[in-house]
C-alpha cells in the first residue's frame, strides 16, 4: 500500500517498467513500441484509477475527514484557481465544518483547518512538525532568500532568537521617527503632485506610493540605509518588486505551475526572465547594503536594527573562533526583510484606505479622532525632524479598531501552507506524514463560528464588543506561534502612523472610473488589488504657500513643510511627547496561558512582540500642557529636540504630554481589556 501511494514517480516508473518488461517477454512482442506503450498505460492507470479515485476514496487515512464533494481525479482545482485565494475554502468550511479535505488534480489531498484547537495545534503546540513544503520554499526562495522566513527547525529557532530584540517594543519605538518622517514625506510629495495639476483634487494609485514608502522605511529602520524610492520611483529595486507582482495571464499560469514543478523555472518564458531579473536586482541591493553598512553596524553599540543584530551575531561567532555567518546568509536575511517588511504593510494600508474610501462616515470619525489626539498634523506650519517624539498612535482606540478590522477583513497574506513531517493527530483525525495542510487567514478571519453572523461585514466597532468565541486564533492575519510574523508590532505601528498622516492630509473617496479593487484581488505572496487602488484625494489643509519638501529630508534631517528656503522655519512647533516606557499603555498585555504548553495562547513564547500593547478603550486619556520633563531614561531624543528649538529660536507653542494613565485607571483597563490579537 505504501508503495502504491508513493508520492515520488520513481517507484511507480520502476514498477511500471518492470511490469511492462514482464508482459512483453511473456507475450513475445517486440520491445519497441510495446514496452514504452505498456509502461505509459500502467502509469496512467495508476494515477487515474488508483491515485485519482480508489486510494483517496477508499484507502486514504484522511478519508474520514469531512470531504468536499467532487471527483478526486480532477479535484477542486477550478474554484481554487479561479476564485480569490481562500474564498472557496471559506464556503466549504461553512458547509462541512472546521476541518475539511479537498483535492487538487490526480487525487492530491489537501486539508484546511479553521478552528481554535486545530489552529493552535498546527501553529503553537506542534508547529515544527509542519514546515513549509519544499516546493513552496523553492518557489519563494528566489525572491525572499533563505532567511528566517524559510529556515526550519533548530536553524529557524536560532535565527529567530537572534532577530527578536530588533522587534521588541523599545526597538520599535526607536524606529517610529523613521515611520513619521517617511509618511510625512510621502504625503508632501503627493501634495506637490496635486499642486502641480492645479486641480482641487487628484486621483492617486496608492499601492505604489505606499510600497515606496514602506520600502524606504524598512531600508532605514532595518538596515540604516536610505533607499529613497519615494523620491525616485524608477529605482531598480522598485522595478524588481513590480516584476514579481506582474499579473498577466501567462505569469499567473507559470507561477501556479512552478509551485508544483520548480524545474519549470528554466522554461524560456518572459515571466522566468522577469523573475531572474528581479532576483538579480534584489540580490545586488542586498549585497550593496551589506557591503556599505556592515562595518558601521558592527560598531553601533546599541543599535537594534536587523543589520546590527546580524552584525553582532557575526562578531559573537568570530569571537568564539568560529568562521562567522557566510556572506550569503547575511545577504539572504536582508532579502527576506526587504520583501517581508514592505509589501505586506503597504498592501494592508492600501486596503484600509480603500475600505475607508467606501465608508466615508468611518473615515470622518477616524479623522476626528486623529485631529483630537494629534492636532499638530493638521497645522500647516507643522515641521518634523527625527529628534521629535510624537504621540503614540497606539493611544487612538478607533484607529486601533479600524486597523484590526481591515487586517481581519482583507488579510494581506491570505494563506500559509505546511506539510507534516511525521504522523500526527489533529482534532481526532489522523494526519499522516507528508500531508499538505492549509491555514487560510482569508477563510478563518471571516468564519461565523468565531465572529458571529456579521463576520462578512467590515465593522471596526466589533472590536469594542467581541463575542467570546472571537479567540486569538480567529485572527490569522499574522499567523501565531513560533512561526508567526516577527514584524507584527513593527507593521502595526507603521500602518497606524501612515494612516494618521494620510488621513490628516487628504480626504479619500473611491475613484468610480476604475474597477472595484475588491473584485480583482490577486494572490502572489500577498493578496493585492490587481490594478492597485485608485482613490480621489482632496487635501484637508491649504497652507498659504505650496508645500515644499526640503532635500534635507533624504539626509535624515527633517521634514519641512511650507518652507521653500530649506531651512527650518521659525514657526511654532508642536512637540507631542510620548508616554514613558513603564506606562501601562506600552506594556504588552499578557495572553491567556495555554495550560498544555505553558506558553501564552497564540503567542510565540520567545517573542514579546506578537502582543501589541493596547490603548485604554473606554476612557480617552486627558491631555494637558506641561513643560518638557526629563524622563528617567534620560530621554536624549527629547533633549535634542529642545536644543533644536532653542537653536532655531522657535517659540514652543505647546508641549503636549498626554496625561499618563494613572495607576488605577491603568489597572482597570488592563483587567477589563479585550482579547489580544
Ligand atoms: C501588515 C503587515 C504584515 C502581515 C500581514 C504579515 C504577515 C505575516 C505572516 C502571515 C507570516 C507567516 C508566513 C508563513 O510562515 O507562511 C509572516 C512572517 C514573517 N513576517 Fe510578517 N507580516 C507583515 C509585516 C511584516 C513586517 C513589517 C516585517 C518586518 C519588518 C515582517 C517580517 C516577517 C518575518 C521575518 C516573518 C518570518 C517569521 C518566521 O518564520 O519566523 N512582517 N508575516
Amino acid at each position: 500500500m505504501a508503495l502504491l501511494k508513493a508520492y515520488t514517480p520513481i517507484p511507480v516508473l520502476t514498477l511500471a517498467s518492470a511490469g511492462s518488461l514482464y508482459i512483453t517477454r511473456k507475450s513475445d512482442q517486440p520491445a519497441w513500441p510495446t514496452m514504452p506503450t505498456l509502461t505509459l498505460i500502467i502509469i496512467l492507470s495508476y494515477w487515474m484509477i488508483w491515485r485519482g479515485w480508489l486510494y483517496p476514496t477508499y484507502f486514504s487515512e484522511l478519508r474520514h475527514v469531512p470531504t468536499v464533494p467532487g471527483f478526486p481525479l480532477w479535484g477542486h482545482i477550478i474554484p481554487v484557481i479561479s476564485e480569490e485565494c481562500g474564498i472557496p475554502q471559506r464556503r466549504w468550511h461553512r458547509q462541512h465544518g472546521p476541518i475539511i479535505r479537498y483535492f487538487f488534480p490526480l487525487g492530491c489531498e489537501r486539508l484546511s483547518v479553521a478552528d481554535d484547537k486545530g489552529i493552535r495545534h498546527l501553529t503553537v503546540k506542534n508547529a515544527y512538525n509542519y514546515p513549509k513544503p519544499l516546493r513552496a520554499k523553492l518557489w519563494m526562495v528566489r525572491i525572499l532568500g533563505e532567511g528566517v522566513l524559510l529556515a526550519e527547525g533548530p536553524e529557524h529557532a536560532n535565527q529567530r532568537k537572534t532577530l527578536n530584540p530588533g522587534f521588541s517594543i523599545s526597538a520599535i519605538r526607536s524606529f517610529t521617527p523613521v515611520f513619521w518622517e517617511k509618511a510625512l514625506l510621502m504625503a508632501d510629495l503627493q501634495r506637490r503632485e496635486l499642486d502641480m495639476t492645479g486641480e482641487p483634487s487628484i486621483s492617486f494609485e496608492i499601492l505604489e506610493w505606499l510600497n515606496r514608502c514602506t520600502l524606504d522605511i524598512i531600508g532605514v529602520a532595518g538596515f540604516g540605509y536610505e533607499i529613497d524610492s519615494l523620491r525616485d520611483a524608477t529605482l531598480p529595486i522598485r522595478r524588481a518588486y513590480r516584476l514579481v507582482f506582474n499579473f498577466d495571464l501567462t505569469s499567473r499560469i507559470l507561477h501556479g505551475v512552478q509551485a508544483f514543478f520548480p524545474a519549470s523555472k528554466h522554461i524560456p518564458a518572459q515571466m522566468n526572465r522577469d523573475m531572474e531579473e528581479a532576483r538579480d536586482i534584489i540580490m545586488t541591493e542586498a549585497t550593496k547594503i551589506i557591503t556599505e553598512k556592515l562595518e558601521e553596524a558592527e560598531n553601533a553599540a546599541n543599535a537594534k536594527d536587523v543589520l546590527a543584530l546580524i552584525a553582532q551575531e557575526n562578531m559573537k561567532l568570530k569571537q568564539k573562533g568560529e568562521p562567522g555567518l557566510s556572506f550569503e546568509t547575511m545577504r539572504d536575511q536582508i532579502m527576506t526583510f526587504l520583501a517581508a517588511g514592505h509589501d505586506t504593510t503597504a498592501t494592508g494600508v492600501t486596503w484600509t484606505i480603500h475600505l475607508l474610501s467606501i465608508h466615508p462616515e468611518m473615515q470622518t470619525r477616524l479623522r476626528n479622532e486623529i485631529r483630537e489626539h494629534m492636532p499638530f498634523l493638521f497645522d500647516p506650519d507643522f515641521t518634523y525632524d527625527r529628534s521629535m517624539t510624537l504621540t503614540d498612535p497606539d493611544r487612538l482606540p478607533y484607529l486601533d479598531n479600524v486597523c484590526r478590522e481591515s487586517l481581519r477583513y482583507i488579510p494581506p497574506i491570505p494563506m500559509t501552507v505546511r506539510e507534516s513531517v511525521a504522523d500526527d493527530v489533529i482534532n481526532g483525525y489522523k494526519v499522516p506524514a507528508r500531508t499538505i495542510v492549509y491555514i487560510l487567514a482569508n477563510a478563518i478571519n471571516r468564519m461565523e463560528w468565531f465572529w458571529g453572523n456579521d463576520a462578512n461585514t467590515f465593522n471596526p466597532d466589533r472590536w469594542d464588543n467581541l463575542p467570546e468565541t472571537a479567540v486569538p486564533n480567529a485572527f490569522m492575519t499574522f499567523l501565531q506561534g513560533p512561526r508567526g510574523c516577527l514584524g507584527r508590532k513593527f507593521a502595526e505601528v507603521e500602518m497606524k502612523i501612515m494612516l494618521c498622516v494620510m488621513l490628516s492630509r487628504f480626504e479619500f473617496r473611491r475613484d468610480e472610473s476604475t474597477p472595484d479593487p475588491e473584485e480583482w484581488k490577486m494572490w502572489r505572496l500577498v493578496l493585492r488589488p490587481r490594478d492597485g487602488v485608485t482613490v480621489v484625494a482632496k487635501p484637508i489643509i491649504y497652507p498659504s504657500n505650496k508645500p515644499h519638501v526640503d532635500k534635507s529630508v533624504s539626509e535624515g534631517k527633517g521634514f519641512y513643510y511650507n518652507n521653500p528656503s530649506g531651512t527650518p522655519p521659525n514657526t511654532p512647533v508642536y512637540s507631542v511627547v510620548d508616554t514613558p516606557e513603564d506606562s501601562p499603555v506600552n506594556t504588552p498585555p499578557e495572553s491567556p496561558i495555554d495550560t498544555t504548553s505553558g506558553t501564552p495562547v497564540g503567542t510565540p513564547s520567545e517573542s514579546p512582540v506578537n502582543s501589541p500593547p493596547e490603548a485604554p478603550v473606554s476612557v480617552l486619556p486627558e491631555r494637558h500642557v506641561e513643560p518638557p520633563v526629563d524622563t528617567p531614561q534620560g530621554d536624549a531624543q527629547e533633549r535634542n529636540h529642545r536644543d533644536f528649538l532653542v537653536r532655531r529660536g522657535s517659540r514652543l507653542l505647546a508641549n503636549i504630554r498626554p496625561a499618563m494613565v494613572d495607576q488605577n485607571e491603568g489597572l482597570a483597563w488592563l483587567a477589563g481589556r479585550r482579547p489580544h490579537y
